[in-house]
């Protein structure tokens, strides 16, 4: 069985909605899956100046909150998060920033590691935010497995990122193209395949 931790932030719903394709798409590859949100980091009165963000708030509110023995459970570690500026959240940064302990005990080392985001506009950051991603994988001695163009749905009208899934919201609730959803389902069952296939490997040198 491989064990997957799909680990997102979202204010207004769309890295969810990636998040939980991810997860459903994991399940069906017959992974283990853990699907966790990050801790909010913004404040009460903040989140209450975008109704979308309260609404999306309140409707996640029972998804577990990601912690590190998640990531030390997992054979794959998918990460998404919306892009702020060209980079990750804080949030996602803020939870990365906690896995110090087990990174210096070698936990993070040949998971499977891989990143999907969601931006405003086309070319507002995506591929940065999903490379700035892969810095961290870098730093875990995790093993990055992006889609690359390795599945026609790579080719689709609203995909063609081969760093990880990303879908384009128009700053829209909720607003993740079906190619889109397609696209992470494809990132999620690869990293399945490739995980599986080094747990063989490994088992077997
Ligand atoms: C502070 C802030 C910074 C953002 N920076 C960018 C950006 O650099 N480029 C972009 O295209 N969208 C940017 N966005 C828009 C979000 O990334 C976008 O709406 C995304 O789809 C939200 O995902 P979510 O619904 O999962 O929260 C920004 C949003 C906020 C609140």
């Amino acid at each position: 069985m491989t064990n997957v931790a799909v680990i997102y932030y979202s204010s207004t719903g769309n890295v969810h909605t990636m998040a939980v394709a991810a997860a459903k798409a994991a399940e069906k590859a017959g992974a283990e899956v853990r699907l966790r949100k990050v801790a909010e980091l913004a404040p009460q009165a903040v989140i209450e100046t975008n109704p979308a963000w309260a609404a999306h708030a309140e409707a996640t509110r029972d998804v577990e909150v990601a912690s590190t023995d998640d990531l030390v459970w997992a054979d794959v570690v998918l990460i998404g998060t919306p892009t702020r500026f060209g980079a990750a959240a804080s949030q996602i940064k803020q939870f990365i920033d906690t896995t110090g302990g087990i990174w210096a005990e070698g936990k993070l080392v040949n998971k499977v590691a891989s990143g999907f985001t969601s931006t405003s506009t086309a070319h507002g950051g995506q591929e940065s935010t999903l490379l700035a991603l892969n810095n961290t994988f870098y730093h875990w001695g995790a093993i990055i497995v992006a889609p690359g163009y390795a599945d026609p749905v790579q080719f689709a009208g609203a995909n063609g990122n081969p760093y990880g899934a990303s879908s384009v919201s128009a700053n829209q609730a909720g607003n993740v193209h079906e190619e889109n959803l397609a696209a992470v389902e494809f990132q999620a069952r690869r990293c399945v395949e490739i995980a599986a296939a080094l747990k063989k490997g490994f088992a077997a040198v």
